[in-house]
């Protein structure tokens, strides 16, 4: 048992939830997917794992993942007896109470309950938490002033109303508690039909519970959406810049018409490309060659041939389709490049056209665009006008914050 003004630290480390707002991903819910080589919760156990006032920690799991925490633990530390793992339930605060639960109540006098998602939390922050305590406060929160201004919007999109900043602050984790009256506030709000709580703080706040404010830092960021991971696997990179080059090719046959359309411009000609949708080769080469950048998989996996809607479609959906995929990614296209291989049209007089082209569709600059297009000298079925190929590279830095 505790003596009566022992302080002694459980931590319950939550990770059940489906991480729906980051997508859905091979590595799993976000909390299992790789920042610096890791999965995120392995960071953030190895910081709660290497703290010395730790007596005992939870870590709340969905039963899914069984397997995928395993691997986890695995890479933060080796089998600890300090840890218990639970599961959770449907909605953070039912998974918080699960993890509350499991801690063992005589040996631990207060709680610190970090989401699992955000693995930056420094030890300063853990420090200002146990001196609130040891001034008396039975709940901190560690919070960063806002610095925008904030807008409140209407149902159309448009601002209602400008709100004052004055007094707001952001709330992070880890929020700490005395543990028997979180404990209570968690069951009596449990106990009241409420599951809708996003935070700690708020069920104290509900129960009455005065919550001290300590300074949280601008880099305890939560994981929420997919280029929060890629900035978040960025800032573990030692700042190299994660720059991904993909190529793709493409070829379509060439029979009697009235013109071909390369690089979304139709250019007048005794032949026309046949294929699928608008056969534009150029663009679908470098569609392949964007999706390549973040293993996004091809054309025909987005835009199946098969489906009667991409008959005679304008290519540039599927471009801009796949520009949007990376930037949802977190990444910024930094260049794009298309050599065609035709023994006719000639390209040269339409190439200007062809980069203003690639620009307005990715939305970046023209001098990034480039198109280039070479004969094949009259050999093989080019040489003979029965096609025209593409091959196009793309290069894309994930990571960067104008994403
Ligand atoms: N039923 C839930 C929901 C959330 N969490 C955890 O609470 C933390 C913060 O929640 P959030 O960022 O909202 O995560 P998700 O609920 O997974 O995300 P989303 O709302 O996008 O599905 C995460 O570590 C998450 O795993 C949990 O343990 N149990
Ligand atoms: C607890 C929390 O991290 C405080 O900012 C946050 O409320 C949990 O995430 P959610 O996105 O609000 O569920």
């Amino acid at each position: 048992m505790l003596a009566e003004n022992a302080l002694s630290c459980g931590v319950v480390i939550v990770a059940a939830g489906r991480g729906e707002r980051a997508g859905s991903h091979a590595e799993g819910p976000k909390q299992y997917r790789r920042i610096g080589g890791r999965p995120v919760i392995s960071h953030t156990l190895d910081l709660f794992v290497n703290w010395p006032h730790a007596r005992h920690i939870v870590v709340v799991i969905h039963p899914d993942d069984a397997a995928l925490f395993e691997t986890a633990r695995a890479a933060a530390l080796p089998a600890g007896e300090r840890l218990t793992v639970v599961h959770g339930g449907p909605t953070r605060q039912q998974s918080v109470l699960a993890g509350l639960e499991a801690l063992p109540a005589g040996e631990v006098s207060h709680v610190l309950i970090q989401d699992a998602v955000r693995p930056f939390v420094e030890p300063a922050i853990l420090e200002r938490t146990l001196t609130a305590f040891q001034h008396g406060a039975r709940a901190v929160l560690p919070a960063v002033a806002v610095a925008d201004t904030l807008k409140r919007a209407d149902a159309n999109g448009n601002v209602a109303e400008t709100v004052s900043r004055s007094g707001l602050f952001a709330a992070q984790t880890p929020q700490s508690f005395h543990l028997a009256t979180i404990l209570e506030a968690h069951r009596r709000a449990s106990a009241s039909g409420r599951t809708d709580f996003t935070d700690d703080a708020s069920i104290a706040e509900w129960a009455g519970v005065r919550v001290h404010l300590v300074e949280g830092s601008a880099g305890n960021v939560k994981l929420t959406l997919q280029k929060d991971i890629a900035m978040a696997d960025q800032r573990l990179s030692h700042g190299l810049p994660d720059v991904r080059t993909g190529n793709g090719y493409d070829v379509h046959q060439l029979v009697e018409g009235d013109g071909v359309t390369l690089c979304g411009l139709f250019i007048a000609h005794d032949q026309k490309l046949s294929g699928h949708s608008d056969a534009d080769v150029a663009l679908h080469a470098l569609t392949d060659a964007l999706l390549a950048t973040c293993g996004a998989g091809d054309i025909g996996d987005h835009f199946p041939p098969s489906d009667p809607q991409w008959k005679g479609a304008a290519s540039r959906i599927f471009l801009e389709h796949a520009a949007g995929i990376v930037r949802a990614k977190g990444g910024t296209i930094m260049n794009a490049d298309v050599s065609l291989i035709a023994e006719a049209p000639k390209v040269g007089p339409h190439r200007e056209a062809m980069r203003r082209n690639l620009a307005d569709f990715l939305g970046i600059s023209i001098d990034r665009c480039s198109v280039k297009a070479t004969t094949n000298e009259k050999i093989g079925f080019i040489g003979r006008r029965e096609g025209i190929a593409a091959i196009a590279t793309a290069t894309v830095v994930y990571g960067g914050t104008d994403a």
